[in-house]
């Protein structure tokens, strides 16, 4: 489902003047603190009104300057804010059922299971918001706005208020939603390990504008001053080629062969793979006796100096990788484009398919 929004807000003395489309499933709106990003998620969920602009979910337009002004409770969006909004007064059963009351639909008890078992929801059915940790009530949240089946999801920064261990907790429900729902979302953060887990697409936002756009797989790798997302490092996917008698599992990529620690799912699971820019070391002969598991042979593509250190764009067949290294050492390498290396892959990160 397209999402295309085109709009220009005055806020006090801040400007927006924003223009993008995406069909992305999911969506990141990343950019610092103040860019804009909770500004364009309050136009979209019909909590302001641009001054002039279009703002349309699958072609359903829901803000047209002077035309039409579809209100919140009919745009058929939902948005889950990092503090979750949950009633006090209500169970966590009746906060999540609450959903179905707004959609004026009638309860569908097998969908409001699985969204119950989806979010791991069950034991705390009848408990009251207040008891809840964090990453609990997140759950709640997200639980209640998936069941008020809405055509999008809108996701304020709904990690921001928990500490890293709670992420960790959370993560995984977003990115079981992300693959099993075909609920397209709309997800803020400033985060960027949160964006290489989640999304297919970048909206990145600076004072008020878009300054870039694009596939999570280009962007991430991006080394250009504008659009570089920070820390950069390669987002894309793999596939499990075979789990190995010393412990290991085998990654196929479109660029080559990676080995992990030892994977639970079955071979042929597909998964998306995360090379950050800082694990990557380049030598410009095949490295021998080395503790690092995963060396891939690249060619060289476009290099740019940041201060003391260089961004360099990597190919391994047609995957994109980014690796930061030193300006003494891009000198003592006399890096050019088109050179043949090895990079050696000292992390790997593995997330969702
Ligand atoms: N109603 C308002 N009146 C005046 N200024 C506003 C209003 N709403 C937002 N702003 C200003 O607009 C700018 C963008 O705010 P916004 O909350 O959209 O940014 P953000 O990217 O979501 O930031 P953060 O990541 O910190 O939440 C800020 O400078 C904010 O102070």
């Amino acid at each position: 489902m397209s999402l295309e929004v085109s709009l220009k807000q005055r806020l006090g003395a801040f400007c927006l003047d924003i223009e993008f489309s995406t069909k992305g499933q999911v969506t990141a709106l990343f950019g610092p603190s103040g860019a804009g990003k909770s500004s364009v998620v309050a136009a979209i969920a019909g909590l302001s009104r641009p001054s002039a602009g279009r703002i349309a979910v699958g072609g359903r337009v829901l803000f047209e300057a002077g035309k039409s002004f579809v209100p919140p409770e009919a745009r058929r969006i939902a948005v889950v804010f990092q503090d979750a909004r949950l009633f006090p007064h209500m169970s966590v059963e009746d906060n999540l059922r609450f959903g179905w009351r707004r959609a004026a639909q009638k309860a569908d008890e097998a969908a409001i299971a699985d969204v119950i078992a989806l979010l791991g929801l069950e034991h705390l059915l009848s408990r009251r918001p207040r008891g809840l940790s964090g990453g609990e009530k997140s759950r709640v949240a997200l639980g209640r706005a998936l069941l008020a089946a809405p055509d999008m999801l809108l996701l304020d920064e709904p990690l921001a208020a928990l500490d890293q261990a709670r992420r960790e907790e959370i993560l995984p429900y977003l990115e079981k939603l992300a693959r099993q729902m075909r609920l397209p979302m709309l997800l803020v953060t400033h985060q960027v390990e949160e964006v290489a887990r989640l999304a297919d697409e970048i909206v990145v936002l600076d004072q008020g504008c878009v300054v870039a756009q694009g596939p999570v797989f280009e962007l991430l790798t991006d080394i250009g001053a504008v659009a570089g997302v920070q820390p950069l490092g390669a987002v894309f996917e793999a596939a499990i080629a075979a789990h190995q008698a010393d412990g290991l599992t085998r990654l196929s990529f479109a660029g080559g062969i990676l080995y992990v620690p030892g994977l639970s799912q079955p071979t042929g699971t597909r998964l998306r793979v995360r090379l950050r820019a800082e694990d990557i070391m380049l030598a410009l002969s095949e490295p021998s006796g080395i503790s690092a598991n995963n060396v891939l042979t690249c060619t060289l593509g476009d290099i740019r100096s940041v201060g003391d250190h260089a961004d360099v764009q990597l190919h391994a067949g047609p995957t994109q990788l980014v690796a930061r290294i030193t300006e003494a050492s891009r000198a003592r390498l006399k890096l050019e484009k088109g050179m043949q290396v090895y990079a050696v892959v000292k992390a790997v990160t593995v997330a969702r398919s």
